[in-house]
């Protein structure tokens, strides 16, 4: 596995696959990595001849009062556990590299609109406009003909096929399942934020959203009440700040008020500073 810091070497060395026939798989990513990431670093070795890995902690994508500047970073605990999974290259820019302009900043923006109005879109402004211009630049520099995402970030994997759609870029969009910790927790770079107390806590999150799936199973159909539950449940623990819960269409993510078709019921709770999210399909027919 080799470790490339540069855009002419990591297009040079795609370049090089392509002239061989090989196919190529993106995983993008921040870095930091778990269980989660090397799930999507196996996919793209199922699906393609060689798998590529982007770790950038993209600037553009944090607000000003986020934690760009402490997000956790380890390349070489990275590359090592990468290597493990099968990597065949990770591409680790700079930030002047990905954005020349200067300041971590990019004078063009890509703007996925409608489906970024709820959820993470609604709480985060400017998130989705960072991530979508950062994937665009990934995918236009590595030119994979496939990119791997997680659903743990569900509204993501949405805005993005949203954009390969509406840019025709020429990217197939494979979305992969969460993976967990034993106890139901969403695995996430930021889980090594969490005290011991918040660990414990923040096991709410997979059990409000198990509880809403049984509920949906026995027959709720009023999102209100299924988000309430929900709420109470994550409520009960001290040390949880909710900063939403919603329901909305899987389709395109706008509120539902009715259960009455396929949706998403999505969270984001603070502990302490450490913002968790998690989520889970409510398979409902019409
Ligand atoms: N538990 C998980 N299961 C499946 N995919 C995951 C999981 N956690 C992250 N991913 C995916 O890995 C990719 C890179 O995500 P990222 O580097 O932001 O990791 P993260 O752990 O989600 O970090 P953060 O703490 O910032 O949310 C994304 O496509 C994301 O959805
Ligand atoms: C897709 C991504 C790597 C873009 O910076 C990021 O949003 C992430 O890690 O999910
Ligand atoms: N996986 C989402 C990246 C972020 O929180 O900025």
């Amino acid at each position: 596995m080799i470790i490339l810091h540069t855009i002419a070497e990591i297009r040079r060395y795609v370049q090089e696959q392509r002239m061989g026939a090989k196919t190529v798989g993106l995983v993008p990513t921040m870095g930091y990595l778990h269980e989660g990431h090397l799930s999507l670093v196996r996919q793209a070795k199922e699906h393609c001849d060689v798998a590529v890995m982007s770790i950038f902690v993209n600037p553009l994508q944090f607000g000003p009062n986020e934690d760009f500047d402490s997000y956790p970073r380890d390349l070489q605990r990275d590359a090592a556990l990468a290597e493990s999974a099968g990597i065949d290259v990770i591409f680790a820019p700079s930030v002047d590299e990905m954005y020349p302009s200067g300041n971590g900043k990019s004078l063009t923006h890509v703007d996925v609109e409608a489906v970024t109005d709820t959820l993470c879109g609604a709480n985060r402004p400017g998130h989705f406009r960072g991530v979508a211009t950062v994937v665009t630049k990934l995918f236009n520099i590595v030119m994979p003909d496939k990119a791997f995402f997680g659903l743990k970030d569900a509204q993501q994997v949405v805005v993005i096929q949203q954009m390969v759609r509406d840019l025709n870029t020429p990217v197939e969009v494979v979305p992969c399942p969460i993976v967990r910790e034993p106890d139901g927790l969403a695995m996430s770079s930021r889980n090594v934020y969490l005290s011991d107390d918040q660990r414990v806590q923040a096991m709410v999150l997979s059990r409000s959203l198990s509880m809403a799936v049984e509920r949906v199973q026995q027959g709720e159909r009023d999102a209100e009440a299924l988000i309430s539950a929900v709420r109470a449940m994550i409520e009960e623990q001290p040390l949880a700040n909710i900063d939403y819960v919603q329901a909305v269409s899987l389709r395109d993510l706008t509120p539902l008020q009715t259960l009455d078709q396929p949706a998403l019921l999505a969270l984001a709770v603070k502990f302490g500073k450490t913002r968790l999210i998690d989520n889970i399909v409510l398979d409902i027919q019409r």
